[in-house]
């Protein structure tokens, strides 16, 4: 048997960080662009794709679904969108890898197709839930089989035919809403999702910019079935999820100025500047263009005292894949950090409650976990040894928060970065963490 090699980062204290340079692609927009794209009419061309795992694993879906698309090549790609009724059966289970945004999305796309199509993933990505998909999914006529469980492996069957519906969704989640919106252009008459708070709305934008109609009406979205998408020009901004790392770690560090160009700064995914920004952090904002329909823009950080808060509720959904980061930077600020209504991280690739608790606390904080959140006091971080439990925002976490510890930490279980950050070794350490990767035999 092949043995499975592993990935440890080994950070040294009182590293500085320094330069200007751009992070990789968004995630979120990078999936979307290969999906709409492909689905659309006549050819797209991508920009800034992100060429990491997640992404392309929803790329080689699609690729398997019979869509010809060259690329990536240093970001590029471009899609011979096949239309709306265009794909065709994979002739394999589609394996997502690590990617919820792939499975729960695709689930959408796949449920109006006339043909079966299976949807499989990595360890973590089979223990994720999948009824708030499948659920509404079969409201609207899907047939789409889960393990007893509700988890993946789903196996979607052709449909008699999708009707629209009106779906309060339960938790906020961009993922359900894409995935409802997605089988709504397969569906007969309106479909209108309603969200409990405001989430990432980087499909409702790509669709409108693509020519479908969709209304918006505060938390309300709704598309029509059968409305077609024209292939364009989709430029992918920064991932600032990915920018959240600098932002944190220039902000902990005893020396940095920090300068990320080109992030993507929709309203609806910078909570986590709003959140440190509230904890004294200092970050800059140099707004630049709108792109297709992203707002883009350059954001310089350096040190700051922090000061421990209560994170606003509202704030949660719009920061949601940052709290890693943010936990970082709360084990060092003055004082508490409180966080509540927050029970979504407990369903990521890990959950990041307990995951980054059990971290923490290794490394000498005191940490009170929550159902649904978690109460960090700040403090002296010293050097330890944690584990990331194969999840790439916990591996990036621990390794920013060496430049506030007093030894090295040493983190466990990291090869998933290149899941949504290629390159993020390379980068953090040309700008000055003195952080290293080895291999293990994990
Ligand atoms: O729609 C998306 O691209 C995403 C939505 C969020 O998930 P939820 O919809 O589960 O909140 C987020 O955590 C994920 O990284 C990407
Ligand atoms: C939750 C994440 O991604 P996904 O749900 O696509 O696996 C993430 O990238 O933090």
């Amino acid at each position: 048997m092949a043995l499975k090699v592993g990935r440890r980062f080994i950070v040294e204290p009182g590293g500085a960080l320094h330069g200007e340079f751009p992070v990789p692609g968004d995630k979120s927009i990078s999936h979307r662009s290969v999906m709409l794209g492909s689905i659309a009419e006549g050819e797209t061309r991508v920009e800034g794709f992100l060429e990491g795992d997640d992404a392309m694993a929803t790329l080689s879906a699609m690729r398997a679904l019979g869509v010809e698309i060259e690329g990536p090549e240093d970001g590029r790609l471009r899609i011979q969108g096949v239309g709306l009724h265009g794909l065709q059966a994979a002739d394999a289970p589609l394996d997502l890898g690590n990617s919820g945004t792939s499975m729960r999305l695709f689930s959408g796309l796949l449920a109006g197709q006339p043909f079966v199509s299976e949807l499989v993933g990595d360890a973590s990505l089979m223990r994720r839930p999948m009824r708030r998909v499948t659920d509404p999914l079969t409201r609207m006529g899907a047939r789409i089989g889960t393990a007893p469980n509700g988890t993946a492996p789903l196996r979607i069957e052709p449909a008699p035919g999708l009707r629209g519906i009106d779906y309060a969704m339960p938790m906020a989640s961009a993922q359900v809403k894409s995935a409802l919106l997605l089988s709504g252009l397969y569906a007969e008459g309106e479909t209108c999702v309603t969200e409990p708070a405001v989430t990432r709305d980087h499909t409702e934008r790509m669709l409108a910019a693509l020519g479908v109609p969709v209304a918006v009406e505060g938390p309300r979205v709704r598309v029509t079935g059968g409305a077609s998408l024209t292939g364009g020009g989709i430029a992918v901004p920064g991932d600032i999820s990915s920018a959240a790392f600098f932002l944190v770690g220039a902000s902990i560090a005893s020396q940095a100025s920090v300068t990320l160009t080109n992030v993507g700064l929709n309203p609806t995914r910078t909570g986590v500047i709003e959140i440190l920004r509230r904890m004294g952090a200092s970050i800059d904002i140099d707004a630049g263009h709108a792109g297709t329909g992203e707002p883009v823009g350059r954001i310089t950080v350096e040190p700051a005292p922090l000061r421990g808060i209560d994170i606003p509720p509202e704030l949660v959904p719009l920061a949601i894949d940052e709290f890693p980061a943010i936990f970082v930077a709360a084990a060092c600020a003055r004082g508490e950090t409180v966080l509540r209504g927050a029970e979504e991280l407990r369903v990521k690739e890990s959950d990041r409650i307990a995951v980054m608790a059990e971290g923490l606390a290794r490394l000498g904080i005191e940490v009170h976990p929550q159902p649904d959140g978690i109460r960090i006091v700040g403090g002296r971080l010293r050097g330890g040894h944690v584990r990331a439990h194969g999840d790439h925002r916990i591996a990036m976490s621990f390794a920013m928060a060496a430049l506030a510890a007093d030894g090295p930490v040493t983190i466990d279980d990291c090869a998933e970065v290149d899941t949504s950050f290629p390159g993020f070794v390379e980068l953090a350490h040309r700008a000055g963490l003195s952080i290293r990767a080895e291999e293990t035999s994990a």
